[in-house]
């Protein structure tokens, strides 16, 4: 579904991500995981086309899209839940979900699915995104997200700030949306949880990648030892 090889990313003369690889496969959730600062939401901007200067092979879907600007690769099937979810406060629900909809490819979900994926957004579907809890406004840049009907959901750490119950109800979802034939890169922080989602991980220290493994097969002091560069 997706191959990134040797990928820089630049700020400027600031060279962030150095020359990472990772492949994400069909119907599969990969946790990229990694401290602060590690380039984690760099690589994630990277593959949505949104960081200043990035090189390297990016092919999705088997075509190259290195090249192509944010709307090309939003309509190849690639959306972003971007960190502290960016929703419009003063629009409900539904038009907040609606935005979603004007971008992204045809057919596949909309605001059907997006309501059976999370009941409370329909219950509450009038009322303006600044009056929803924090957990329903990340459900609703999930669900802005899912309108765009991708292929790949690239996900900033969708858990920030919320409360372990919260965060629970919404990691419960994913294997949902994986079920709409959605794949996902989860960016976390929590490694635990990160794991116990994902299928395969890559971590990353310091603009690299210090270990990637399928989840499971990796032992957890190993993980550890490569997160915090030991
Ligand atoms: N817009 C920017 N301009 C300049 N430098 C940036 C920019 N965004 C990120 N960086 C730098 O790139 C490096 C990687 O940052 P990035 O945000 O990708 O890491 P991260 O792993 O996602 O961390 P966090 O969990 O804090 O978001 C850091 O040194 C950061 O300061």
């Amino acid at each position: 579904m997706l191959e990134i090889r040797g990928l820089n990313v630049f700020y400027g003369a600031f060279h962030s991500v150095h020359g990472v690889d990772i492949i994400c496969r069909e119907g599969e959730i990969l946790s990229l995981i990694g401290a602060n600062g590690a380039g984690k939401s760099s690589t994630l901007r990277a593959i949505i086309g949104q960081v200043p200067r990035a090189t390297g092979v990016m092919r999705f879907a088997g075509e190259d899209i290195s090249g192509r600007s944010t709307p090309d690769r939003i309509a190849s099937g690639i959306a972003l839940v971007p960190e502290g979810r960016q929703l419009f406060p003063n629009l409900t629900i539904e038009e907040n979900l609606r935005i979603g909809g004007y971008t992204g490819r045809p057919g596949g979900i909309g605001l059907p699915q997006v309501y059976e994926i999370f009941p409370v957004l329909s219950e509450r579907r009038k009322q303006r995104a600044r009056q929803l809890s924090g957990g329903q406004q990340q459900m609703v840049a999930i669900g802005r997200a899912l309108m765009m009907n991708p292929r790949l959901l690239l996900c900033d750490e969708i858990s920030l700030g919320l409360s372990p119950r919260i965060i629970a109800d919404i990691y419960e979802v994913l294997p949902r949306i994986r079920d709409h034939g959605v794949s996902m890169i989860l960016v976390e922080q929590d490694i635990t949880r990160a794991l116990a989602m994902a299928d395969h991980f890559v971590c990353m220290l310091e603009g690299r990648v210090s270990l990637a493994g399928r989840t499971g097969e990796v032992p957890r002091d190993q993980i550890a030892a490569s997160y915090f560069g030991e």
